[in-house]
C-alpha cells in the first residue's frame, strides 16, 4: 500500500494548530460538539462517510447501519457518521470490533454510541456527542455511505482528512489539505519556540505579546 504522505504529516500535528491554520486561511472545519467517549486516543485519517436519517414506517433496511462503510474502508481510515439523533445509538461494540479488525483508526459520530465499556476494552477510539443504551436499529436508517455529509455546518466528503484529539475535531477538505497542513506546521513550530522561551524564563507577557494575539487576525485581513 502506498504511504499517504498527508495523513503522515497530519499525525504530527494537533487539532489546535490545524484550527489556527483554518482560521488563518478562512476555512470552516472545526466541529465542537463531540468528545472522546471511549479512550483518550488521537485519530488521524481519510474520511469514510455514513449518513443516517429517521426511518419512516414504509422504509425497510437491507443492511445494518455502518456495515457497508466498514467493508469499504481501508486501513487507517476514519468513519464519520452524520447521525441525526443523540438519543439513539447507531454505533456499538460489534461494529467497533469489525472496524478495529479492518484497521480503521476510529469513528466520529455526530450523535450517540453505545457499548462504551466494550469499546474501551478493545481500545477503540470513538468521538460522539453522547452515549445511550438505546439502539438506532429500526429508528434510523442508513441513507448513504461514501457520499457528502454535513457535520455541524461543515460539508465533509469521502477522502477528506480529519484529525480528532482531546481538544476537538478538525476536518480538512481534500483540495486544501496540503495548504492547511503547511500553515499548521509553521504555527506549531512557532508555538514550540514560544514554549522554549517561556521555559527559559522569559516573561509570558513578552513571549505571548501583541504580535501573537493578532497573528491570525492579520492573516484573515490580508
Ligand atoms: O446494533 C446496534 O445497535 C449497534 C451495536 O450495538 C453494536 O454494534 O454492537
Ligand atoms: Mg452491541
Amino acid at each position: 500500500m502506498t504511504e499517504d504522505k498527508l495523513v503522515k504529516q497530519l499525525s504530527n500535528l494537533d487539532s489546535c494548530a490545524i484550527s489556527d491554520a483554518l482560521d488563518a486561511l478562512n476555512v470552516n472545519g472545526v466541529a465542537t460538539g463531540m468528545r472522546q467517549i471511549t479512550v483518550q486516543k488521537k485519530i488521524v485519517g481519510r474520511v469514510v462517510t455514513v449518513k443516517l436519517v429517521p426511518k419512516t414506517q414504509e422504509q425497510t433496511s437491507n443492511r445494518h447501519l455502518g456495515t457497508a462503510a466498514i467493508e469499504a474502508a481501508s486501513n487507517g481510515d476514519v468513519i464519520v457518521v452524520e447521525h441525526f439523533s443523540d438519543k439513539v445509538a447507531g454505533w456499538g461494540g460489534n461494529l467497533a470490533i469489525a472496524a478495529s479488525l479492518k484497521g480503521i483508526s476510529g469513528v466520529i459520530i455526530d450523535g450517540a454510541c453505545r457499548d462504551v465499556d466494550e469499546m474501551k476494552s478493545i481500545d477503540f477510539p470513538v468521538y460522539a456527542r453522547s452515549s445511550v443504551p438505546t439502539t438506532a436499529r429500526g429508528r434510523l436508517i442508513e441513507q448513504s455511505f461514501n457520499e457528502k455529509i454535513n457535520i455541524e455546518g461543515i460539508d465533509v466528503f469521502p477522502n477528506d482528512l480529519v484529525l480528532a484529539d482531546a481538544s476537538g475535531i478538525v476536518f480538512l477538505p481534500c483540495s486544501k489539505a496540503e495548504m492547511i497542513i503547511e500553515e499548521a506546521k509553521k504555527i506549531m513550530e512557532k508555538e514550540e519556540r514560544m514554549a522554549t522561551a517561556i521555559r527559559s524564563g522569559l516573561p509570558v507577557s513578552s513571549v505571548m505579546g501583541q504580535n501573537y494575539e493578532t497573528m491570525l487576525q492579520k492573516k484573515l485581513n490580508n
